[in-house]
């Protein structure tokens, strides 16, 4: 073996190495992540900044059977959910969603607010000498967005994060407990990302919104007094959805962790069935009104016991349907209640082909924010009209009352 590898002529070899050398410099070129702030985003080069946030996107996995079902096809009988914006069905198969791994090129990098900077390493903190003239510290949050769950907590959190006045971190755990003291908070406050006296410290969680008065109350004492809390919801109904297929996906993926030919088939009629198991009570035929997936959409008893603590003004309730129709007239207002510089415009977002929902993108950032299709976004099942009815009839007091209580005009509250 050896002896023929040196039989083979210095010329060969000299060809075999060019055409490499040829090949590879080809691959950087197509794969070249975005890299200057006059390129043309593209949706292959989607990532999060927030490398510290909660990760949320599960790693693509080769012969992954979900693939096709989950992102490709519309489950139910030929529909797609009607929420969605129409080009969902336009499929661009010609880019790949999964190269979201590139990196900042190296030599390039961008600054994050006043601490921070991004590069071919990820996110680091500028130097010490800087951060002490920033005065950078963490800080607790002035701002929150608390939930509901499935509602779109996740999307807000990545657009405000691309704001320059704004510093949010991922997910954090707020203390929420009875007996919370000041070293739970100082734990939290660790969490936080450093920001500086120039920008709105921020943080989310969909927790928050359904703990106890009390609790809530308790945590009130060590934030400011003009707290500002932006809560998401959308149709009740398609929460319920979206929550009992991220819960049934998460189940999916546990299994074909433990056994990859775990067959997934008929995810439509799978979902239907489960949802619908998991909502009636078939003795009965009735709802079963004590489970959290439906509870979670009573928005109201959630949004009354905010207004025990804090009041009117510092809640800005926001309609996830629309944000998701077109997230820019809700950003708008969002920066007006946060009082931060005027920074969305309607080119920082554009249509994700392969999914129909929005990605943004802005040239001070790396990035495209794009949501992986296999975590948010995912395709709902139709459900059939018995369930829908019901449950329409059950949050439909809720609903208005919602509307009454807080002047609430969103459409869908009217169902
Ligand atoms: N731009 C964009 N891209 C993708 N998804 C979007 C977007 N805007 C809103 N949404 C909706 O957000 C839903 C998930 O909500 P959350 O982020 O609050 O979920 S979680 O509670 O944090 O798990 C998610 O629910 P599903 O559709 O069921 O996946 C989406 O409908």
């Amino acid at each position: 073996m050896s002896a023929s590898f040196r039989k083979v002529p210095l010329k060969y070899s000299f060809i075999a190495i060019s055409i490499l050398v040829v090949v590879h410099i080809l691959t950087i070129i197509i794969y070249r992540p975005i890299s200057t702030s006059t390129d043309e985003p593209k949706p292959w080069d989607m990532k999060r900044v927030d490398k510290t946030a909660k990760q949320t996107s599960l790693s693509p996995r080769k012969n992954d059977s979900t693939k096709e079902t989950l992102s490709d096809r519309p489950i139910g009988p030929g529909k797609v959910p009607p929420i969605l914006p129409d080009n969902r069905n336009i499929k661009d198969k010609s880019k790949s969603y999964s190269k979201s791994d590139n990196h900042v090129e190296k030599g390039r990098s961008f600054i994050l607010g006043d601490c921070y900077r991004y590069n071919s390493h990820g996110k680091q903190l500028l130097p010490s000498e800087t951060l002490r003239k920033n005065n950078c510290q963490k800080r607790l949050p002035k701002a929150v967005i608390i939930g509901v769950k499935k509602c779109g907590t996740w999307t807000i959190r990545q657009y405000l994060g691309l704001h320059t006045s704004i510093t949010i971190n991922g997910e954090t755990q707020f203390p929420t407990s009875i007996n919370i003291t000041a070293k739970d908070v100082s734990k939290w406050k660790d969490e936080m990302y450093y920001s500086s006296p120039r920008t709105l410290p921020m943080t989310e969680t969909s927790q928050y919104v359904i703990a106890r008065v009390e609790s809530k109350r308790r945590l009130k004492a060590f934030l400011d007094d003009d707290l500002k809390i932006i809560v998401i919801i959308r149709d009740p109904v398609t929460r319920a959805v979206s929550d009992h297929v991220h819960k049934l996906f998460e189940v999916f993926h546990s299994s074909l962790l433990r056994n990859e030919s775990f067959p997934i088939t008929h995810e439509g009629d799978v979902l239907r069935e489960s949802i619908k198991d998991t909502i009636i009570d078939v003795s009965t035929g009735r709802l079963r009104d004590g489970q959290q997936l439906v509870r979670f959409g009573q928005y109201i008893t959630y949004l009354r016991g905010l207004l025990e603590v804090y009041s009117r003004d510092q809640l800005f309730i926001l309609d996830g349907e629309a944000f998701i129709e077109d997230p820019l007239p809700s950003l708008l207002r969002v920066e007006t209640f946060l009082g931060v510089p005027k920074f969305y415009k309607r080119d920082h977002f554009r249509v994700n082909p392969q999914t129909g929902f929005y990605c943004a993108h802005v040239p001070e950032r790396p990035f495209y924010h794009c949501a992986d299709p296999k975590r948010k976004g995912r395709p709902h099942p139709t459900l059939d009209d018995d369930l829908e009815g019901k449950l329409r009839d059950y949050y439909r007091p809720f609903n208005l009352q919602l509307a009454k209580e807080f002047d609430l005009d969103f459409p869908w509250l009217f169902h």
